[in-house]
């Protein structure tokens, strides 16, 4: 408080709040200083169903937003990816599905290179992607909307059809409904029906429960368990960290492009560095 009365910060005075920010921000620091020196321990290619070692990538020439991030995947396993906002989560996923070029660091599906290929031959080997947003095309039907998802194999879509119905039970009652008349949460799994219409092996979702409430989260989170124990292996970007990290097999904490933690979903909740960095309010700073 300043002599005068006024409650506001005087100039010397720095409030509480970004006092403990800054105490996290040099704390997260001393997190990564660590992380550059110790390369994350991974086997090789073909130990894994999935494998991106020490990638390097970025939007922009000259500026990487990766910067040596590695993540495996074994079968049946569900991996989560959490971190603060701009960590690279999201282009994380992008480059593991080809939108985004690797610069530097290896890329593996089942011990071959994919790194380079164009999304849609990850589509053909078995790699099904649902974006954050724009995931469904809302002037189809639900049923257009799945036929799109099936277009590299038309001839399996009823077969399919009847499989991802089964999963999600509102595509099959509704399947003539137009998908922009659906709600945030029926929308996300009409793009997550889409992407199993191939029958993929490895599926990436991109904070599948972003923007839906409370209800349709857990909805979301129940049936990506559901998806995963029909033999589909997931990697999936979370916002709502502490909820994902319960329900995953392993997690990954990513931050300013690098692996910050990992380990498995309960070991994260329970680590106290990464409760009072990632999963407390601050970590949305
Ligand atoms: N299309 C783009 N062109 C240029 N820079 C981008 C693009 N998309 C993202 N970025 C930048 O890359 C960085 C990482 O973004 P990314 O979306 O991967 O973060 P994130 O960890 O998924 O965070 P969020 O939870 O906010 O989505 C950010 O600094 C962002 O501004």
């Amino acid at each position: 408080m300043t002599e005068n009365g006024d409650l506001r910060p005087g100039p010397d005075e720095v409030p509480a709040e970004a006092e403990e920010a800054a105490v996290a921000q040099e704390h997260r620091e001393e997190v990564l200083e660590q992380a550059r020196a110790e390369a994350v321990e991974v086997g090789g290619p073909e130990d894994y169903l999935l494998l991106a070692r020490d990638l390097v990538a970025g939007y922009v020439p000259g500026v990487n937003i990766l910067n040596g991030c590695t993540l495996t995947l074994t079968e049946g396993e569900v991996v989560a990816i959490i971190g603060p906002n701009g960590a690279g989560k999201s282009t994380l996923i992008k480059t593991i599905f080809g939108l985004i070029p690797v610069r530097e660091g290896g890329l593996t599906l089942r011990g071959a290179s994919i790194a380079g290929l164009p999304a849609h031959s990850l589509v053909e080997r078995g790699v099904g992607y649902v974006p954050q947003t724009q995931n469904v095309f809302p002037s189809l039907s639900i049923e257009e909307n799945l036929q799109m998802g099936a277009y590299l194999r038309p001839r399996s879509f009823a077969e399919r059809f009847g499989v991802v119905a089964d999963l999600f039970p509102l595509l099959g009652e509704r399947r003539k409904a137009k998908a922009g008349s659906l709600s945030g949460g029926e929308r996300q799994m009409v793009a997550m029906g889409r992407a199993l219409m191939m029958n993929p092996s490895v599926l990436l979702l991109d904070e599948p429960t972003a923007g839906l409430s409370p209800i349709y989260q857990e909805e979301v989170f129940q049936r990506v368990k559901e998806v995963n124990e029909t033999g589909v292996s997931v990697v999936m970007v979370e916002q709502n960290a502490r909820r994902c990290l319960q329900i995953c097999d392993r997690g990954y904490v990513l931050d300013q492009g690098r692996n910050a933690y990992t380990g498995s979903g309960g070991d994260l909740l329970n680590d106290p560095n990464v409760i009072e960095l990632y999963l407390g309010t601050l970590a949305k700073g």
